[in-house]
């Protein structure tokens, strides 16, 4: 305890940084790292251990990969990682840095079921009598779909204002330009079925971004799997498989590295899930590795079982627990208990994945749902 107490208060100043490749003058390491960020951290840690850095810009990143080096960003120094990296899109948006991803295009294919389903359940909790029923429901539902899309847009766009914070004032890319120009455009003419602002900025805030994205995301790759014979989703495919950034408010210390000041943390979520040390065989299809613990809660992810963290973990764990595993659940039973699905005539199961601010499938599950209920009245 002692030790572990005077490790984390030792003075950093004298302490390396964690190792990392070369970077090249002024722009850093950007040039090499693509958009797959969670298989390059992946590779990356392999070349330079569970934990490592490289500076994009002028600005230092480190990338954490094992759940002991998580453990002591998010339950030792927890108070220290509590704040969120603000990037320059997020601070436009008036819910500033509490702001969270979604996604890029929204596809009608299971992943438009999922969505719309979960926004009516998050909208009618905020404003208890809406619902997104009939034509209205539909022009609305759309509405609230291109601004949260556009949206996240921009928030994933790259943006050297973000690396080289000294031309932010610049705005070179336009990207600080663009996001009030959506957010305002979002304001437009208010009539009984169109959202005003202050329904944006509350659609807009934390439960609906990270709720509904998150929820159809997992839902396209639970059928994904399912339809073929897999079911181990939120290990397999975690929907954020790099945690949204923390920035530690101080110095600290984290396996014996300088962890310094305003830095950006990342959680490798993919690289813990997809660990021999942690998983046996682990690529194979086995739902039963987690029965074999149930009662014992050591798969519980809201606890302290690091080697599973699809919510994330510490004081920025995912809120929405309890409404994701209930939605998500009933979202998937109500499709399976009503319907045989089958992939269109000569398509192939396609699982491979595109890195954003979640882990989407690259290409949307078309499915094609057959009658399986008896009696068509059953469906009304
Ligand atoms: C399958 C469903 C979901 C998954 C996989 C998921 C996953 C996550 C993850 C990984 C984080 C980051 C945690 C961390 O950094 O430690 C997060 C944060 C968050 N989630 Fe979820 N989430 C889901 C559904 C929801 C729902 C339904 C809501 C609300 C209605 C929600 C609200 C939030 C909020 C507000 C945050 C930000 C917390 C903070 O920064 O303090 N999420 N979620």
């Amino acid at each position: 305890m002692f030790v572990s107490w005077h490790k984390l208060t030792l003075s950093t100043t004298s302490l390396p940084l964690p190792p990392g490749p070369y970077s090249l003058p002024i722009v850093g390491y950007l040039p090499f790292l693509g958009r797959d960020l969670h298989t390059k951290f992946t590779n990356m840690a392999h070349t330079y251990g569970p934990i490592f850095k490289f500076y994009l810009g002028s600005k230092l990143h480190v990338v954490i990969n094992t759940p002991e080096l998580a453990k002591v960003v998010v339950r030792d120094l927890d108070d220290t990682f509590a704040n969120r990296d603000l990037t320059v899109a997020a601070s436009v948006n008036p819910m500033e840095a509490k702001i969270w991803p979604f996604p890029r295009t929204m596809r009608r294919g299971v992943a438009y079921i999922a969505f719309l389903t979960e926004a009516n359940v998050i909208t009618r909790m905020v404003w208890d009598d809406t619902t997104y029923k009939g034509e209205q429901g539909i022009r609305v539902g759309a509405e609230l779909q291109t601004v949260v899309s556009n949206v996240t847009k921009i928030l994933e766009q790259p943006n050297l204002s973000d690396f080289f914070p000294t031309l932010a004032w610049f705005d070179l890319q336009g990207v600080e330009r663009n996001m009030k120009k959506e957010l305002k455009k979002s304001q437009g003419p208010n009539d009984a079925t169109s959202l005003n602002i202050i329904q944006v900025k509350t659609l807009l805030s934390d439960f609906m971004l990270a709720g509904t994205h998150t929820t159809t995301t997992l839902i396209e790759w639970a059928m994904a799997n399912i339809m073929r014979n897999h079911k181990e989703t939120f290990r397999l495919n975690p929907v954020s498989p790099v945690l949204i950034p923390r920035v530690p408010s101080k110095d600290c210390v984290v396996d014996g590295y300088k962890i310094p000041k305003d830095c950006v943390v990342f959680l490798n979520v993919l690289s813990i899930h997809r660990n021999p040390r942690y998983w046996d065989n682990l690529l194979e299809f086995n739902p039963e590795r987690f029965l074999a613990n149930e009662g014992t809660n050591k798969w519980d992810y809201s606890r302290n079982n690091l080697k599973f963290v699809p919510f994330g973990s510490g004081r920025r764990l995912c809120p929405g627990i309890p409404l994701a595993e209930k939605m998500q659940m009933f979202i998937l039973a109500s499709l399976l208990h009503s319907f045989d699905w089958s992939l269109p005539e000569g398509e192939e199961h396609d699982l491979s994945e595109s890195f954003g601010l979640t882990l989407k499938k690259s290409k949307p599950l078309i499915a094609v749902p057959y009658q399986r209920l008896p009696d068509k009245s059953l469906y009304m």
